[in-house]
This record gives structure tokens, C-alpha cells and sequence, in this order.
């Protein structure tokens, strides 16, 4: 239920407080009981329709639709997710899902950041410009989706998919980006890919006092040597160029090792998997190509497996050429906001939105404020929340009166 503020605090801040408080957390969110319900009832005090499509068994999509004044122009959709990373709850000075606010303003809870703040201030952009009076020319789609910390598998994978997607007609999206500890805020045109993969490495068994020829540990030494002599060069190629940023190289890292029953026996197997963040301008097959090479390099029987591989990288253009990153960046400009297009480092449901043919930019309005997400204690100061809903009014009207496109006349 949504109760009346405290005394004193913004309305606005009372509602994000209260969907703070609601424990979306992974690995079992509750999505239906209390999200549905929680954004059913501000849809009807916004006078929004609401509509809700179960995109897998308790994986709700939950849809608030401003309609436009023009129906022949495609829409406007403002993405957020619903879910939230967990928390090691020793490690917070507060409880993660008190929503608790400091006499600084700031309000420490899992998902403040990353990315329940953004969710709201759609939502209350909304609130403002319809008790303006204001209509807009598109439809405004306000897209809230499960499981996007997990990959969004069992979300937005699934819903670009569906036929209710394909009634959005969506023209362009917003969806998440990240806090900016400086004045300039970040926004993302593109990802890196995320290609997860395992490599096995079989060899010779036997006695673990004897010099086994050709074990699978050797030949295991190798080829982590040859990724982690690529993660050294791309490492260098990032600090050495001030221009790149961490999404513009590729990054990998070693995270699981496995392999081995007992001291004295050399093993018949043994694997390294990787976490692999693929550049958006890499050539895919030829990269693929190198992972090949260093595996036949290492030896017989090293081969390898995909757990995750995105092939899709698309970019979403940010020049005068995209009339929606002409309208993003005018807007800007116009409030004095310093803005800097990047490279997403890691995965989020964009990917699967620019995919489908969707221009996407991953904006979350939290200058100055530290990069919190998925860590302890994280935090947003109310001023700077409420003053991303100042940028969202101005950002809006701006979007969903881009005149008809080429396509669209
Ligand atoms: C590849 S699906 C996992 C998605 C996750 N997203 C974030 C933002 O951490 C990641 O990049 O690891
Ligand atoms: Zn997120
Ligand atoms: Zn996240």
C-alpha cells in the first residue's frame, strides 16, 4: 500500500522508498504479489493503462502506457527492471531493504542505484507533466521487467519476442546506465558482449609421483596463459589510451577452476572458465578464430564450451544522424548537463532491446554520486534522485515529439 510521506519529504521520495522496500531480491524475487500490485496501483492514480505479460511461470512484465496524441508514430519505451542484486546484509551500516535516509538525504538500499531509482523517476516525470495538462505526440511505454540480473532470460530475452512487444511498436528506449561520481553524467550507446566460456583440457592420467607425459594440467597451463597474455595487452591498450574507456577494450578474466580428485592422482581432465567482455567493434568469428587457435596451441584434447555467448552487438548511433540522440543531446545541452557517451562494460537488457531493432540509450540520472550497484551501503542522495526526475520532465516531451520519421510518413 502506498502511504503518505513523512513529514517534510518530497512525495516523490516516499513512493521510491516504498518500492525499495519491496524484496525483488535475487535468486527469489517476488515479483507478483507486491511489484504488480505496487505499479498497478500508481498506474491507476496516474491514469495509465496497465497491462501484464507473463513472459515465463511468475516472470511478469508489467506495462504502463501513456497514450500519444498521434498513432501513427512508433513510441517512446522507458525500460527498467524490477529485480535486484543480493546483499551480504553484515556488510551494511543499515538494513538494505529499510530504505533508510541519512540527515544527508541519502538513502541507502539495495536497488537505490541499480535500478529502482530510474523506474520511479519515469514514473513521477509523468505524474508532473500530466498534472501539467501536457499531451504528447507518442506513446509513452513504461516497461518493467523481471530477472534482468540474471540475464534476462526468463525477461526481456523472452518479451522482445512476443507479440505484445511487437504492439509497443517502440521507436526508441531508455534504459539503465550508471552513477558518475563527477559533474558529467555517462550515458551508453552500446555493450560489450558477454561471451562465458569453459575450456577442457584432457591428457594423460596416472601416478602423481611420476613425470606423466601430456596431462591435462599442462596443456590447461598453456592456454590460460595465452588468454591471460590477452588480457594483459588489452589491459595496456586501455591505460595507455586516455580516449578508451573500460567498454571500449576487451576484457577477460579467469573465474572458475576445476578439475582434480586427489593428490597423488594426475587427473584425466581439468577446465578454467572465463568471463570474457567482447568490444562492440571486434570481429566475432576471427575472435572466435584466436580462443581456437589458442586451444590447438596448447595441445591435443583442449577444447572449449559456451555457457554464454552474445553475437549481437549493435550500436546505437550518437551523432545528428539519430534524430533521438539529436532531441537527447539537445536536451542536455539545454539544462547545462555535461554529458559523455560510453561503452556499457558489462550486460543489460538493452542488448536484447537494440537487438530487436530498438535504439537504446542506457541513461540513469545520478551525477554526483559513487558507482554503488551491486556493492554494500548502496546509496542515493534524495536531491540528486529528484533532480533526475527535473531531467526526465525535460527529457519526455522532448523524445515523444520527435516528428514522424522517414518511416513512419
Ligand atoms: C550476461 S548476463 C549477466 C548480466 C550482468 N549485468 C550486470 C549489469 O551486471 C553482467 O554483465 O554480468
Ligand atoms: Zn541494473
Ligand atoms: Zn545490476
Amino acid at each position: 500500500k502506498i502511504t503518505t510521506s513523512p513529514k517534510g519529504e518530497h512525495p516523490s521520495v516516499t513512493l521510491f522508498r516504498q518500492y525499495l522496500r519491496i524484496r525483488t531480491v535475487q535468486p527469489e524475487p517476488n515479483y507478483v504479489d507486491e511489484v504488480v500490485l505496487f505499479l498497478e496501483k500508481i498506474a491507476s492514480d496516474l491514469g495509465l493503462d496497465c497491462q501484464k505479460v507473463e513472459v515465463a511461470p511468475g516472470r511478469v512484465v508489467t506495462i504502463l502506457t501513456w497514450q500519444g496524441t498521434d498513432p501513427r508514430l512508433q513510441s517512446l519505451v522507458l525500460n527498467s527492471h524490477t529485480d535486484v542484486v543480493p546483499v551480504f546484509e553484515e556488510h551494511w551500516s543499515h538494513d538494505p531493504f529499510e530504505a533508510f535516509k541519512d540527515p544527508q538525504g541519502n538513502i541507502y538500499a539495495r536497488g537505490a542505484q541499480d535500478m529502482k531509482c530510474v523506474g520511479i523517476q519515469y514514473l513521477e516525470a509523468i505524474r508532473r507533466l500530466k498534472g501539467e495538462g501536457k499531451r504528447l505526440p507518442r506513446t509513452i511505454h513504461l516497461t518493467f521487467v523481471p530477472d534482468e540480473e540474471i540475464g534476462g532470460h526468463k525477461g526481456m530475452e523472452l518479451f522482445v519476442k512476443r507479440p505484445e512487444f511487437q504492439a509497443l511498436r517502440a521507436g526508441f528506449a531508455l534504459d539503465e546506465g550508471l552513477a558518475s561520481p563527477t559533474e558529467t553524467f555517462v550515458v551508453f550507446y552500446s555493450e560489450r558482449s558477454p561471451w562465458w566460456l569453459r575450456i577442457t583440457s584432457s591428457g594423460n592420467p596416472g601416478h602423481g609421483s611420476r613425470f606423466i607425459e601430456n596431462t591435462a594440467a599442462e596443456k590447461l597451463h598453456r592456454v590460460v596463459a595465452s588468454v591471460l597474455e590477452f588480457r594483459e595487452q588489452e589491459k595496456l591498450r586501455l591505460q595507455s589510451d586516455p580516449s578508451l574507456t573500460l567498454g571500449a577494450v576487451t576484457s577477460v578474466n579467469l573465474t572458475v577452476l576445476q578439475g582434480g580428485v586427489a593428490y597423488n592422482v594426475v587427473p584425466a581432465t581439468m577446465s578454467a572458465s572465463f568471463d570474457f567482455r567482447v568490444a562492440p567493434d571486434v570481429d566475432l568469428k576471427a575472435f572466435e578464430k584466436r580462443i581456437q587457435g589458442w586451444c590447438q596451441d596448447a595441445g591435443e584434447g583442449v577444447t572449449y564450451q559456451f555457457q554464454q555467448k552474445w553475437t549481437e552487438p549493435r550500436i546505437t548511433a550518437t551523432d545528428d544522424s539519430n534524430p533521438w540522440w539529436a532531441e537527447f543531446s539537445r536536451v542536455c545541452r539545454e539544462m547545462s548537463l555535461a554529458v559523455k557517451p560510453e561503452i556499457f562494460p558489462a550486460a543489460t537488457d538493452s542488448r536484447y532491446l537494440r537487438a530487436a531493432g530498438v535504439p537504446a540509450l542506457g541513461f540513469s540520472p545520478m551525477n554526483l554520486t559513487p558507482v554503488l550497484l551491486h556493492d554494500h551501503n548502496e546509496f542515493l542522495n534524495e536531491a540528486v534522485f529528484l533532480r533526475g526526475i527535473d531531467i526526465y520532465v525535460r527529457l519526455l516531451p522532448a523524445l515523444a515529439s520527435v516528428p514522424a520519421l522517414p518511416h513512419e510518413r
